[in-house]
Formats: C-alpha cells, structure tokens, sequence
C-alpha cells in the first residue's frame, strides 16, 4: 500500500499534478495542507531534488510540521527543502544578498515596538501634530503602502493636492530614511526588500528561479500584494506553482491581505487546473452544517459543498450566561469534568476569542482550579521589558548602526546619562548624518558635552569590551558576560522585589533560549552566531510555542487558530458588541462584517467533535461594563442543529442598535504575570543534586566531571570539564545534569 492510497481521488489529483500552475481551492478541514505535504513527498520520490522544492506556511510552527511530515513519508531525503513562513524565507535571502540594494547583510529586524519609538522620533524630528497624527496611525498606513507597494515617491504623488496627506507622505518618506540609516528593516520590509531585489538584480533573479522550481503556498487567501508578488517573480520561470486556500478563510484583510488574490488565480494564470476538495475529514456533520449556515450569508464567495463521511455527532452547546465571569466558570468546570471523568484530556480543549483581553477571566479560573493551560499571544515574550533590553544590548553589538537599540540601553542600568547628553549626542549625529553609536565614539567632539562625556565614554568602552568579549566567548558565555558586565540583574533587584522576581524568572528563560539556540546550532554542526540568534528571536511568533506533547487546554484567539483542529472547541464571548466588533456593527460596514463572519467560520471548523457557544450578557471591556446581546452569527444557526434548552435572551429595546453601555468608573485588575517553572533557590541547602569531582552527564555534551559550583544571584553556576565538548559553564536550573 502507497501512503497515496490513503488520499481521495481529487486529492491524489492535486498530489500528481505537479507541472504547471495549480489552484486547490477548497473548504476546511478538506486536507489541503495534507495535500500540500503529500506533494512534497510525492515531488521527491519522482525524482526532483529536494533542494528545488519551495513550501511556505503561515506559521513557523506549521513549517516544522510539514518539515516532520515530510521527513516521515521520505526519510530524511527532505533535508535541504525550504519549508517557511514568508517572513523567514525572505530573511534567509536577504541575509545573503541585501547588500546589493544597499544594506548591510547583519541589518536589525523591527517589531512593533521598535517600530514605535522610530515613529515618535519621525513625529519629532518632522514636528508632526500628534493630535491630528497618531503615531498607530502613521505606522498603519505606511504598512498598507507597504503592503500595496507604493514607495513614497509614489505615495508623495498620490497625496498631491491635499495638504494634511503629504504630510503623511513626509512621514513615510523620513521613517524610510531612518530605517536605512538603522540598517534596520521592520517586518513589511522583509518582503517589500526581497521583492525588490528580485526585481533589480537579474543574478540573484535568476538563481532563486532556477533554485524554486517547485512553488507551493499553503492559505493563499490570506497573501497581500508583495507576497503575490514574491510568488510571481520566483515562480516566472518553472511556472510550477500550487496554491492551496479557502476564500471563506481569509481573516486578515487589516494586515493587506488581498482575497483577490486567490479568486483571481485563474484570470493571472490563464492555464491554472483548478480542483476542488469537497469532502471533509476533520469535523461532524452537525459541526460542518452550522459552519456552512454561517457561511452562507456572505456574499460575492465561491460556493463549495462540503460533506463528511464522519456522522452527525453531538448536537451544539449553546449557554447563555449573565456575566463574562460566569461564562468562565462554566468553561473551566466543563474542562475540568470531562477530564475527571477520563472522556477527555486537557490538551483537546481549546477555547476561542475574539480579543486577546478576554484569556484573563479564564486564566484566573484556571489558576484556581489548578489546572494546567497555555495562553497563545498576549504579551510577547519577547516584547518583555527586561528581555528587550538585553536584545537591545545584543543589537547594540551586533549592528552599532542600530540607534534605537543603542538608545534603550544607554542609560539602563542607570549610569547617570540624562537625556540633555543623549539629545546632545543625538542632534551631533544627525547634524553629522552619522549614527548615533559612531557620534558617542567621537564624543569629546560633540559641542557643549561637558560633564557628560566621561559617562558616555564609559559607555562606549563597555560596548567595546563587550564587542571582543564576544568574539572570545560563546553565545551562552557571551550573555552572561553582558549580564554581569552591566549589573543588570543587581539593578534589577533594587526595584519593587515581587515585579524583580518575575523579570529574573524571565531572563533566565531566555538565558535557557539561548542555551537551546547554542545546543542547537552545535548539534547540527552549524556556528550559533549572535546574528543567527537575534533571527530566529525576531521571527517567533506565539502560535510557534505551542508544544503538542504537553497536556494544558489552549487559549487563543480565532485569528491565531487558522489551520488548526481539536476535539473540542468552546467558542466564547460570541456577542454582539463583540464578535462581530462594536466598530463593525455602528459603522454598518458590509464588508467588515463578511470579513468578521468569515473568521467565525475560521472557529467553528477548529471543532472535531464538540464544539460549545458561549455568551454574557454583560461583560466589563475597556474597564466599562457592557450589556450585549447574542452574536447575531449564532442566530445563523439552526435550532436542530442546538442542544435542547438552549434560549436566547429576549431582545431588549435598546437606543443604539446593540445594546447599552452604562458607564462606570470601576478598572479591571492589570494583567498579571503568570509564575514560571520551577528554579533553584540558592538559599536552599540541599543545592543542585551534584558536587565539585563529580561525573554528570548533559544531554548534548555527554559525560563530565564538575569542576567548579557557585552559587551566582539565584542559581548555582555549574563549570563541567565534558570529555568531548570541553569546558563549559551553564546554569544548573536548565543545564539539568544528571549526576552518573
Ligand atoms: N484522505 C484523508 N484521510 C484521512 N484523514 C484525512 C484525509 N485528508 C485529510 N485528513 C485529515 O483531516 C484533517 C484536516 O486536514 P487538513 O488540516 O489538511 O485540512 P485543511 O483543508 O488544510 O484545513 P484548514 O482549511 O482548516 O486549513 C486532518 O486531521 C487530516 O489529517
Ligand atoms: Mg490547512
């Protein structure tokens, strides 16, 4: 038997047809994705070099598992294939060839935040009214113009005529210069950058064209304009190109994602064989019968009849309750009951929303109950402060050109540089058009400096030291060395104690990373350079931290659940004012609310088995309670469809179409930090299980003898001589040696 056999017929058709442009346009959970990984092996046992094989995902974590499934089917034969997400292929080319277009091959990658503090600076340095202009804004819309393609001469051309809008052009125009002048490029860069260097440069056109002769792009609904571009150039000269999407799933229209792109596939390539998947493997009846109700009442969408030889299953849950804090409860308990009673583990439950504010109420239940969960997105890891500021270091020397970077950290720790000095060196900088890490190395130049020098000079001589140390020293080692040269954690420990806990718990983690990065790159014979590791850093995203090993419900929102499935899925918050958005239903936007109904189709085909509808009646957003009514998706679904006893609320009169919003004063609790795993104590006596002589044996390293054992800030500091890998020193809590 050949793993083909256990496709359908359309799927094998789409698996075999590998020559020429191909649309596979089908509805969820109809084994696209499974289609797209079959192909790959498929394309491999036919002879063609993995090497020529190019798949993108959406997520990281969706790139390794196809890698995994891959390997699977193939062996290791897949080895040198690009499975990635757009964002990780484009930095893999521009590392290699930016400087062909005038950057530097170790440029910085910007998130939000960095993206921010560059706006403010533009707002600043333009003298932007920030009461017409908010920097949200700004950044929104150079991100369209991004995504759309239009630089800023064009964009400048546009916005003739029409004064407060070439301002905004001026603002696209310098936040481009101050970029550049970073060597720096932000997230809509990577494929803008990439696309333009295919287009300029005829070598590195070709190369990539010869290399990709095999294109594949899973959820195609959901590319922008650049990525269809991307996708056009590389695949101009093969022409062997598998798209794989749903109209109906396409959710991302706010970040410029172009649903035409699909829809059209057939007018741009004229050749294109189309097939469609109509059978669906993952979800009951009932399930796909209330999806496919919901779905109907869009307009302007490309009907698919999808069916599924699965049964109809349970009947749909739908709990009306009082307040947002009930609906939690009963969510928590329902969990809770199910895996008491052995029906189910806890990682088969996800529970969806439509904000990322609503994970609290459920957290604190969850914390309560004792039970184990993952909350997906929320505050990134990475966008901690304490973790921020030693990437900020980390980019400090890895790429001196990078002045935000350098900025964060120059007065963190506090050294006594106040911001006259920092303003002083900035306006020399930009008088001079030089960085502002090449204007603190010519310091004693800089007018009116005064008493600020010698602290800057000290400044830069850290920086300095650090930037050889780093030659000298392994990553690990190298962090570490970064940490105590800046007494970084000591200054941490003058704070507020409780918060100071969590921001060392926190460092540690990425201290561990950084370990797992070195291990890593050692384990397969690679360099852990610092640039590798500020990339992989930069392009994680939270949905990549899922861990199906582990057994904790999962908490995410609708967005972030494309392309997955669960036993049971409890989509909640589902009200008006909601889910659909306040914005959507006052501004009465037709398209808002197909976009908004296709991301609740998006939740209910997450659903294998059961799935349950939650709302509240009344529900604190913003610090404001708020009465809403029921999502006006759920009354798109039959009542058969609906286990018995399930009512909906009476409608209220009410004055503005959806309910009222009494105000109060009363503020929600900030968000607190959940407690991370378990560490050594220091001031523990029974210390790390192992002494000085003893043999131990690390998980990459192999067998050691410990030589020496301190006890550093909150954790023993072990150095082990290993009989291969030589001397190394590793904190106890993540080396976990095991004493022989
Ligand atoms: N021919 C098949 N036989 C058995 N199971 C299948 C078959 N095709 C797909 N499946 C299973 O059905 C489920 C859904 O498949 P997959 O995730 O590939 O669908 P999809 O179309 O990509 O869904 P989505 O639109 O949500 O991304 C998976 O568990 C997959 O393993
Ligand atoms: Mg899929």
């Amino acid at each position: 038997m050949s793993i083909y056999d256990t496709l359908n017929e359309n799927q094998r058709e789409a698996v075999f047809h590998t020559e020429g442009p191909l649309l596979i346009l089908a509805g969820a959970g109809s084994g696209k994705t499974r289609v797209l990984t079959h192909r790959v092996a498929y394309l491999i046992e036919q002879g063609v070099m993995p090497y020529h094989i190019l798949a993108i995902t959406f997520t990281n974590k969706a790139a390794e598992e196809m890698k995994e499934r891959v390997d699977d089917i193939v062996g290791e034969n897949g080895g040198s294939i690009w499975v990635s997400t757009f964002h990780s292929m484009c930095v893999r080319i521009l590392r290699r060839h930016i400087d062909r277009i005038g950057f530097d091959t170790n440029f910085t990658i910007y998130d939000t935040d960095d993206q921010k503090t560059l706006m403010k600076e533009v707002i600043r340095l333009l003298n932007i009214d920030t009461k017409v202009f908010k920097e949200r804004m700004l950044l929104s819309i150079v991100s369209s113009a991004k995504n759309e393609m239009v630089s800023p001469d064009e964009f400048e051309q546009r916005m003739e005529g029409d004064f407060q809008k070439k301002r905004i052009a001026k603002v696209y125009r310098e936040y481009e210069k101050q970029l550049k002048k970073n060597n720096a490029l932000d997230f809509d860069d990577l494929l803008l950058k990439t696309v333009e260097l295919l287009q300029r440069d005829e070598e590195v056109r070709s190369y990539y064209q010869d290399r990709f002769r095999y294109i594949m792009v899973d959820e195609y609904q959901d590319t922008n304009t650049v990525q269809f571009e991307l996708i056009r150039i590389l695949s101009d000269k093969y022409r062997n190109l598998c798209v794989v999407g749903d109209d109906d799933q396409s959710i991302y229209k706010f970040r410029g994602a172009n649903i035409q792109n699909i829809l059209s596939f057939e007018d741009v390539y004229k050749d294109a064989r189309v097939i469609k998947l109509e059978q669906n493997y993952r979800s009951t009846q009932t399930i796909l019968d209330a999806a496919n109700a919901v779905i109907q009442n869009n307009k302007g969408r490309k009907e698919k009849a999808l069916w599924t030889d699965n049964g109809q299953g349970d009947v749909i849950a739908m709990k009306t309750f009082e307040s947002a804090y009930e609906e939690a409860e009963y969510v928590v308990g329902d969990i809770s009951q199910k895996v008491r009673e052995g029906k189910e583990e806890y990682k088969d439950n996800a529970i969806l929303y439509r904000t990322n504010a609503q994970s609290r109420l459920f957290e604190e239940k969850f914390v309560t109950a004792g039970i184990p969960y993952k909350i997906v997105g929320g505050v990134n890891f990475y966008s901690r402060r304490e973790i921020k500021d030693i990437l900020a270091y980390l980019k400090t020397i890895d790429n001196g050109k990078d002045d935000i970077a350098v900025r964060r950290v120059i007065n963190v720790p506090k050294r006594g540089i106040g911001l006259t000095s920092v303003n002083r060196v900035q306006n020399y900088a930009q008088d001079k058009d030089i960085s502002f890490y090449d204007a603190l190395l010519g310091a004693d130049f800089i007018p009116d400096i005064g008493r600020g020098l010698s602290k800057l000079e000290s400044f830069v001589a850290l920086i300095e030291y650090l930037k050889g140390a780093k030659e000298k020293l392994g990553l690990f080692d190298f962090v570490k060395e970064i940490l105590s040269k800046t007494e970084y954690i000591e200054s941490l420990e003058q704070e507020d104690p409780e918060v100071a806990q969590t921001r060392m718990e926190n460092i540690d983690e990425f201290i561990s990373k950084v370990a797992a990065y070195e291990e890593n790159a050692i384990a397969s014979g690679e360099q852990a350079s610092l640039s590798g590791f500020l990339e992989e850093v930069a392009l994680v995203a939270d949905i990549d931290s899922l861990d199906e090993s582990q057994d904790y419900v999962i908490l995410m929102t609708l967005h972030s659940a494309k392309g997955l499935e669960f036993p049971s899925v409890y989509l909640t918050g589902m009200e008006d004012g909601l889910f659909p958005s306040y914005m959507t239903i006052v501004a009465d936007d037709k398209d808002e609310l197909e976009e908004e109904r296709r991301l609740c189709y998006v939740g209910i085909t997450r659903a294998k088995q059961h799935l349950t509808l939650t709302n509240a009646k009344r529900r604190m957003i913003r610090g404001e309670t708020q009465y809403n009514k029921t999502s006006r998706f759920l009354k798109e679904i039959p009542r058969y469809l609906i286990a018995k006893g399930a009512v909906f609320e009476r409608e209220k009169p009410d004055r503005d179409g959806f309910g009222f919003k009494p105000k109060t004063g009363f503020r929600e609790n900030p968000f607190k930090e959940r407690k991370p795993i378990k560490q050594f104590n220091v001031n523990d006596s029974s210390g790390p299980g192992y002494d000085v002589g003893d043999r131990v044996l690390h998980t990459k390293f192999g067998v050691g003898t410990v030589t020496n054992i301190t006890a550093g800030g909150r954790d023993y500091e072990v150095t082990v001589n290993f009989d291969t890998a030589g001397v190394k020193k590793m904190f106890a809590t993540f080396a976990k040696l095991q004493k022989q």
